[in-house]
C-alpha cells in the first residue's frame, strides 16, 4: 500500500432488483452503471447493493446462485477494465465448489483485478438467510489504490465488533452493500453513522429500492464521513447516489480525537 488519492468520486447504484432474475438484474444494473460513468463527473468507484443477482429468492437459491460467482466476477471485472473504475460489486448469491451458497461481496480495481472477496459472516434470521445460506468464516480488508478498505454486508453493521476489527486492521473506509427494508430506516441511518463516528472512518452504504414478496426496501443509500456527517443520501426511488470524499480526512479526525490511542483493551472482555 502506498499513498492514496486525495479525493474519490463515488457512485452508488441504488437500484430496484427483480426477484430470482439474475440476467435481467445484470442488464438493468449495467444500464445504470453505464449512465454513472457517462456523468459529467466520472466516478472513481461504483458500488452495487446486496444480493443483486438473485435478490432474496431464497427458496430457489440452489438453482439460481452463480457457480463460484464466475458470471458475476467476469462481468464486474470487464466493466472495471472497460471504464477504468473501481467496482465494489455489491454481493451475489454464490454457489461454492462445496455446493454451499454464500452471500459474497466482490471487489475489482480499475485494472479489473480482484481486490477482495468477502462472504457475509452474520446471517439475518428475519429474512431466513440462516436456513438457505452458509456464513463466511473470515473478516476481510482489501487495498484499493493505496487505501485499505473494510468489507461488510447489511446486517453486519449491527455488530460493532466487526467494523472495529477492520479499523484496527487499518481500514479507513467501510463498504456496506445492503437489502435493508422498512420499517428500520432509523436503525440503518443510526448504525451507519455510529460505525463511522466510533471508528473514525468513511462508511459507504448502498441499499436497494423496490419490494419483494415480504419486504419493501427504502433506499437511502448513504455516504458518511469520519465525523459522522452525511456527505450524500439517496431518496426512496431508484437513483444513482453520488458523492465526493476527501480521504485524508480520516487521519485528520483520528489525530484530533485519538480514540485508537485511548482504547483500553486491557479492560474489555470482548
Ligand atoms: N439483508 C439484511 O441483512 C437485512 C438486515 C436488516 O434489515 C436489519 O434490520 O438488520
Amino acid at each position: 500500500m502506498g499513498a492514496y488519492p486525495e479525493f474519490w468520486n463515488l457512485a452508488l447504484i441504488q437500484a430496484d432488483l427483480a426477484l430470482g432474475e439474475p440476467v435481467l438484474n445484470r442488464v438493468r444494473l449495467e444500464a445504470l452503471m453505464e449512465k454513472a460513468v457517462a456523468a459529467a463527473v466520472k466516478p472513481d468507484l461504483i458500488m452495487l447493493p446486496e444480493m443483486w443477482n438473485t435478490a432474496y429468492a431464497l427458496e430457489r437459491i440452489q438453482e439460481l446462485a452463480d457457480p463460484e460467482a464466475q458470471i458475476s466476477r467476469g462481468w464486474l471485472s470487464a466493466f472495471a477494465t472497460k471504464h477504468g473504475v473501481h467496482v465494489v460489486g455489491g454481493s451475489v448469491a454464490e454457489r461454492g465448489k462445496d455446493g454451499l451458497i454464500r452471500n459474497t461481496l466482490l471487489i475489482y480495481d480499475r485494472q479489473g483485478r480482484e481486490a477482495g472477496r468477502y462472504s457475509k459472516i452474520h446471517l439475518f434470521r428475519l429474512m431466513q438467510e440462516e436456513k438457505h445460506l452458509t456464513e463466511g468464516v473470515e473478516t476481510v480488508t482489501f487495498d484499493l489504490e493505496g487505501l485499505l478498505c473494510g468489507a461488510s454486508i447489511c446486517y453486519d453493521i449491527r455488530f460493532p465488533e466487526l467494523s472495529r476489527t477492520l479499523a484496527l486492521a487499518g481500514a479507513k473506509l467501510l463498504f456496506v452493500p445492503a437489502e435493508w427494508p422498512h420499517p428500520r430506516l432509523h436503525h440503518w441511518r443510526t448504525l451507519l453513522q455510529a460505525r463511522a463516528i466510533e471508528n473514525q472512518m468513511y462508511v459507504v452504504a448502498c441499499n436497494r429500492v423496490g419490494a419483494d414478496n415480504d419486504n419493501c426496501f427504502f433506499g437511502h443509500s448513504l455516504i458518511v464521513d469520519p465525523w459522522g456527517e452525511v456527505v450524500s443520501e439517496g431518496g426512496k426511488e431508484e437513483e444513482i447516489v453520488t458523492g465526493r470524499i476527501r480521504l485524508p480526512l480520516v487521519d485528520e479526525v483520528r489525530k484530533r480525537i485519538p480514540v485508537f490511542e485511548d482504547r483500553r483493551p486491557d479492560l474489555y472482555r470482548i
